[in-house]
């Protein structure tokens, strides 16, 4: 081992996971549907048919799932709570056997040594409130609000790190613009105020923990930095509007308050104007950013690309089963952004992973996935650099844990450290896995 690559003291490592993608059991305990369960049955939606009806079977199988957390020696678990097992109508009644759930999740995390990381929404709305208008509805700001508040007065403390949103952006350009994933609309109108009432609900969120909750609380966005494929003024616009669209339309509101230009520019007539004091609701200060990285994306300008103008250009690298390149320079490229655009706020790599395909499990207990050996080491490696430039990056969050529901892509890309056969349901943890628990006990000297 080398003290080359040696993390901060109290660097916190740990995995990720989210409700929908992991739990099962979506209707038990009194629990309601949510839009996912919903959109899985839309034929053609999700490949193959699959659906979250089981998936990882985690809602049963959540003391074992703990159980190999604390055998890889991690010190966190970022997961997320399925609004509709708490509010089963999204608001009003509050559902016991909801709250019973997360309560023995938190309970066997700290009981194991692990601090839970709980991520409010990760997609998954409730469909009572999706026949409400969902994210079109202003009222939506309050709904969550309250929802968050049944969560703060029950869990914080047990909680330390909250976050309200996971990839806003996702929820808008897949939701709302693109339609490929729920509620699967697709329309350039709607998807503005999808944002807009995203961002002023994580404000109310933020605003409720302010009166109710005593330690950290932070927004998760996707990151993904933009590079000209050439030095023309046409591209290196184009790369603008791409950058303002997935990674500033969400962190300048929270951090100025306000929207970048471009927003205008890419919207035209379908871009709203909005009442100054959402902005001061919605640039509540945060404790921390979390921060997703997945890939870069090299960018063209293309009249024909809808709405952006901007098209991604194939590099010669390699690519993952998800069609992204690996570029972990990208990794420190951002970091390093964020610390000069937004003041160097303390960040957390909420997700970072990669899907590759997995042979058959071998036998024994591990299987050989190189791919994400490389990947995950090359990306660590990216971080410490980071560190090493002044950026404040607190923690790390595999993505993920175990393989798990890839949304519309369902079953067939495995992003997990651990193996699962959906079948049988056994874990077996992959050669990454066990790299990971090296690197994590040794506080990134395994590096
Ligand atoms: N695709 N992909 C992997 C991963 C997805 O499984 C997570 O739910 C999202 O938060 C984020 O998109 C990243």
């Amino acid at each position: 081992m080398s003290q080359a690559f040696e993390f901060p003291q109290g660097f916190l490592w740990g995995s990720a996971t989210s409700a929908y993608q992991i739990e099962g059991s979506p209707l038990v305990d009194g629990a309601g549907p949510s839009i996912w369960h919903r959109f899985v049955r839309t034929p053609g939606m999700v490949h193959d048919g699959d659906t979250g009806d089981v998936a990882c079977d985690h809602y049963r199988r959540y003391k074992d799932d703990v159980r190999l957390m604390r055998e890889l020696g991690l010190k966190a678990y970022r997961f997320s709570v399925a609004w509709a097992r708490i509010l089963p109508e999204g608001k009003g009644r509050v559902n016991p056997g909801g709250l019973d759930f997360y309560d023995r999740l938190v309970d066997t995390l700290l009981e194991n040594g692990i601090e839970p990381l709980l991520t409010l929404y990760h997609w998954d709305l409730p469909a009572a409130l999706d026949d409400r208008g969902g994210w079109l509805n202003p009222d939506i700001a309050h709904w969550f609000a309250e929802y968050a508040s049944v969560m703060y007065r029950r869990f914080d403390g047990r909680v330390k790190k909250w976050a309200t949103l996971n990839e806003p952006w996702v929820v808008t350009d897949g939701g709302y613009l693109h339609g490929a994933l729920a509620p699967g609309h697709r329309n350039r109108f709607e998807a503005p105020i999808a944002t807009h009432h995203l961002l002023r609900a994580h404000g109310a969120a933020v605003q409720a923990y302010r009166a109710e909750g005593k330690h950290a609380i932070g927004l998760v966005v996707n990151l993904e930095p933009k590079y000209a494929a050439s030095d023309s003024a046409e591209d290196r616009a184009a790369v603008r509007r791409a950058d303002a669209y997935m990674n500033r339309q969400y962190l300048d509101p929270v951090f100025f308050g306000r929207y970048p230009d471009e927003l205008e520019e890419i919207f035209g007539e379908a871009w709203p104007q909005w009442p100054a004091e959402d902005f001061e609701l919605i640039r509540q200060p945060i404790d921390y950013v979390g921060f997703n990285y997945y890939t870069r994306s090299v960018t063209r300008h293309d009249e024909q690309a809808w709405p952006l103008k901007a098209a991604p250009v194939k590099q010669h690298a390699t690519y993952t089963e998800t069609g992204w390149e690996v570029f972990p320079q990208g990794l420190t490229d951002t970091l390093v952004w964020l610390r000069d655009r937004y003041g160097n706020p303390p960040v957390y790599i909420t997700e970072n992973g990669s899907a590759f395909y997995d042979p058959p499990v071998a036998d024994g207990d591990t299987l050989d996935d190189p791919l994400r050996v490389d990947y995950l080491r090359k990306h660590l490696r990216a971080i410490h650099a980071a560190i090493c430039m002044g950026c404040d990056v607190r923690g790390y969050m595999a993505w993920s844990l175990l393989d798990n529901l890839e949304w519309s892509l369902g079953f067939s890309k495995r992003f997990g450290i651990v193996h699962v056969d959906f079948q049988t349901q056994k874990r077996t943890p992959k050669r990454s896995a066990r790299l990971y628990s090296r690197i994590v006990g040794s506080n990134g000297r395994a590096l």
